[in-house]
């Protein structure tokens, strides 16, 4: 139906152009205030030397706040000039006669002679009922409190370039076309916001509290990482009062990843949230870059390794790293550090001239108990407070005490003896002794506490670390008797090998930091307490705890989806481990995503089949949106260099229909294999990812799997020319994460045995 059909077209119309007539109006008083503000500032700045100075500063003040609340308006509403809402509920309050027309958009627009905003923001309370309500009674829960009534209609706008499209009501029946729009819109090179469509699942996610830690596992392509960045907006709006940008942390797999989200947060109105990696937060807080071992990631040698003859290496190595992200781990750090505290307690009272001021046993009483709220080397810096204060005091009474222990001497001869010479020479020399006396203790106090804390050993964060990984004995009286000596021997020698080369691997992050806390502290106070951790499947459990730690905070949002777990020989296994070990204090919520909006289900069928022959009972198939696609073509060929062709001439057929087109290989090594035989033909330009890249164009890009995690293409080509899928639990996961990166396209270019993990998927579901 055209848009013009539709019975309120003209008065949705007529509201849209006074919508963006107010935003306009409003963009330019906005723009004259500014000047305004200006001027007074340059008033005032001008003003600052002969007028009452302070009067000035004030002025200057205001006026700054207020081009700023400007400013801050200015840009979100020109960022909706072009498309002011994209919804409209009608809700009726249940002792109102009348129902509230209520325009959602990105940002509230206020007309101040009138009630009800003329744009509501999506994040407000009663946008909800957009979200969440059907048709009919329906409530929102707002400050004043629960707000019941009934939700009369729910309208979609089109609107593009500031024309009214299309406009669509929904009842219960109609299927999100809407959603249908967005899906099949072919992928920018970065994340979208998806305000307008998010769904009644997502937006719990986004809303649910934040007070409690949250986990989300959520299946690919269920807009995990789209809602991370909606939930911070959420807050961001909801908690104005309480909460800076800059106390909320995205940690996220690596730059690339960080590059490919970084617009959705500027285009939901919200700056200046940190967006990090978990090593660059963590050498951020030590003060110190690491050199990361080369193949830290031992993601790679275990690809690598599986047809190797050294399985037993393979096994201790995995569980060596297994080892160090476990809280077992954290124990073993925690057995190390009380013995640190042991050896760090003074074998010496504090005493000043033979005379005890504080016991070495309320030392350490002090050191173990009263402060043991600081990290060990900063208990000092309160002992020594405490040394001062006690030193002052005893110091008055011991010169009071040996001053009027001599004067009393001095008296007593005066009053046995008569004036003479001998009295003379009885009594100076006492003089003399005690101002000697009184002079040394002052001497002696005045470098005293000094020299006492100087006693006190202290070391170097990584040497800490190393004297402990590189002894086993260490490590096996610390770990407990459980441990297998061949582990802690594959532990020690691998500890020795990068260690001593002054070399880090990824697991060796979270020990150093929570060393770093227990031992010596921060410098700086920590701003982050709100953090929210996408991909979140790739870390351990010492992981979580160490960042709960430091940054004393429960406020998590944690998302992942375990069928993706790649890097699962280091990272948690599931997430009831994470809810009973790492917030045992407090409840976490928890919800699952089960629909997927990415991509077809064509595509999804082929995976879900794939995702199957984990055979494990936890794993969550993912449910996608009606959205229809080709099947995926399996092609598999007897030569290299016809395989080579065959995919040459499918990107050739491809490249003009799709914005980005992923050839995606098991290995780096695969990808160069690929990029070099397209090179030579020179008839495509390609371009390799790799970790270090921090951005990719849109185009045709070659990645190998475990970089293209998190990231989706229009279409991928998953391809193996060399490196073999078994039907193993590492190879499955890697070929799922790969087919669910398409948007539209799946294809498979594989040469003949490589893939023997398509054996028994049901052969409908593909095209050969
Ligand atoms: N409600 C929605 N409306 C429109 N598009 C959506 C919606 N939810 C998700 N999408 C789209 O689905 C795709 C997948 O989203 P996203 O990358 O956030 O999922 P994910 O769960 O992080 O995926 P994965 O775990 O596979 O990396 C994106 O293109 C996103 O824009």
């Amino acid at each position: 139906m055209s848009v013009k059909k539709h019975p309120d077209y003209r008065k949705e119309v007529e509201r849209l152009d006074y919508t963006k007539d107010y935003i306009k109006k409003t963009l330019d008083a906005t723009e004259e205030y500014r000047s305004l503000y200006k001027e007074n500032i340059k008033d005032a700045m001008e003003n600052l030397d002969y007028l009452d100075s302070s009067q000035s500063y004030i002025s200057v003040l205001i006026n700054t706040k207020f081009i700023e609340i400007a400013d801050r308006n200015f840009d979100n509403l020109k960022r909706i000039q072009d498309k002011p809402y994209f919804a409209r509920i009608d809700f009726k309050p249940h002792e109102r006669e009348m129902a509230d027309k209520i325009y959602i958009g990105k940002t509230s627009l206020m007309r101040s002679e009138e009630e009800v905003p003329l744009i509501v923001d999506w994040r407000s309370p009663i946008a909800n009922i957009y979200y969440e309500g059907r048709l009919g009674e329906t409530s929102y829960v707002a400050e004043g409190g629960k707000q019941e009534g009934e939700l009369l209609l729910k309208r979609q706008f089109t609107i593009e370039e500031g024309e009214l499209k299309n406009i669509m009501d929904i009842d219960i029946t109609t299927t999100d076309t809407f959603l249908q729009a967005s899906l099949e819109a072919n992928a920018e090179e970065r994340l979208k916001d998806i305000a307008s469509t998010i769904q009644a699942e997502q937006n719990r996610v986004i809303r649910a509290d934040m007070h409690l830690p949250l986990i989300v596992q959520g299946v690919a392509g269920s807009g995990k990482t789209t809602i991370a960045l909606h939930r911070i907006a959420y807050f961001i709006y909801t908690y104005e009062k309480t909460f800076d940008p800059e106390n909320f942390m995205i940690i996220a797999p690596n730059k690339l990843f960080i590059n490919y989200i970084s617009d959705v947060l500027p285009e939901l109105g919200v700056e200046d949230v940190k967006q990090t990696t978990f090593i660059d937060f963590i050498e951020e807080l030590i003060g110190n870059k690491y050199k990361m071992a080369d193949g830290s990631d031992k993601l790679m040698t275990l690809i690598d390794g599986k047809n190797t003859s050294e399985k037993d290496q393979l096994e201790w190595l995995k569980w060596a790293a297994a080892f160090k992200g476990s809280m077992d781990f954290k124990r073993l750090l925690d057995n190390y550090i009380r013995d640190l505290e042991k050896d760090y307690l003074p074998k010496d009272d504090f005493t000043l001239h033979g005379h005890i001021i504080i016991s070495k046993e309320a030392i350490h009483r002090m050191l173990l108990q009263e402060f043991n709220y600081l990290p060990l080397y900063k208990r000092t810096d309160e002992l020594k407070k405490t040394l001062r204060n006690q030193l002052k005091e005893f110091k008055e009474k011991l010169l009071k005490e040996t001053e009027a222990a001599y004067d009393d001497e001095i008296e007593n001869i005066r009053c046995r003896m008569e004036a003479s010479e001998e009295r003379r020479q009885k009594i100076l020399p006492l003089i003399e002794e005690r101002d000697t006396k009184l002079e040394a203790i002052k001497k002696d106090a005045k470098t005293l506490v000094n020299n006492y804390i100087k006693r006190f050993p202290k070391k170097d964060l990584f040497e800490l670390y190393k004297e402990l990984m590189i002894q086993e004995d260490l490590i096996e009286k610390y770990g407990g008797i459980s441990l297998p000596s061949q582990g802690v021997d594959y532990l020690c020698q691998q500890a020795k090998v990068l260690l001593e080369n002054k070399k880090i691997e990824l697991e060796d992050y979270a020990p150093l930091a929570y060393i770093k806390h227990r031992i010596f502290g921060f410098k700086e106070k920590l701003k982050v307490n709100s953090v929210v951790i996408d991909e979140a499947q790739d870390f351990s459990l010492f992981q979580f705890y160490t960042l709960k730690e430091i940054l004393k905070t429960n406020m998590f949002t944690l998302l992942g989806d375990i069928s993706q777990g790649i890097h699962s020989y280091r990272s948690i296994q599931n997430w009831e481990e994470v809810r009973d070990e790492v917030f045992y204090e407090r409840k976490s919520n928890y919800i699952t995503l089960v629909q997927s909006y990415r991509t077809t289900i064509e595509v999804m069928n082929l995976a879900n089949a794939i995702i199957l022959k984990l055979a494990n009972p936890r794993i969550v198939l993912a449910k996608p949106v009606i959205r229809h696609g080709d099947k995926p073509e399996m092609r598999e060929f007897s030569e290299k260099e016809v395989l080579l062709e065959g995919l040459q001439e499918k990107l050739q057929q491809i490249k003009d229909n799709y914005k980005s087109i992923a050839i995606i290989g098991k290995t780096k090594k695969e990808c160069k294999e690929i990029k070099k035989y397209l090179d030579k033909h020179k008839k495509l330009h390609t371009k390799i990812l790799d970790e270090k890249e921090e951005s990719y164009d849109a185009g045709i890009i070659l990645v190998p799997v475990h970089l293209a995690k998190g990231l989706e293409f229009d279409a991928v080509l998953i391809t193996s020319i060399e490196e073999i899928y078994q039907e193993e639990e590492l190879d499955i996961k890697l070929l799922y994460v790969a087919m669910t990166r398409a948007l539209h396209e799946l294809d498979l270019f594989f040469l003949k045995g490589t893939m023997p993990i398509l054996n028994n998927i049901n052969e409908e579901m593909y095209i050969r």
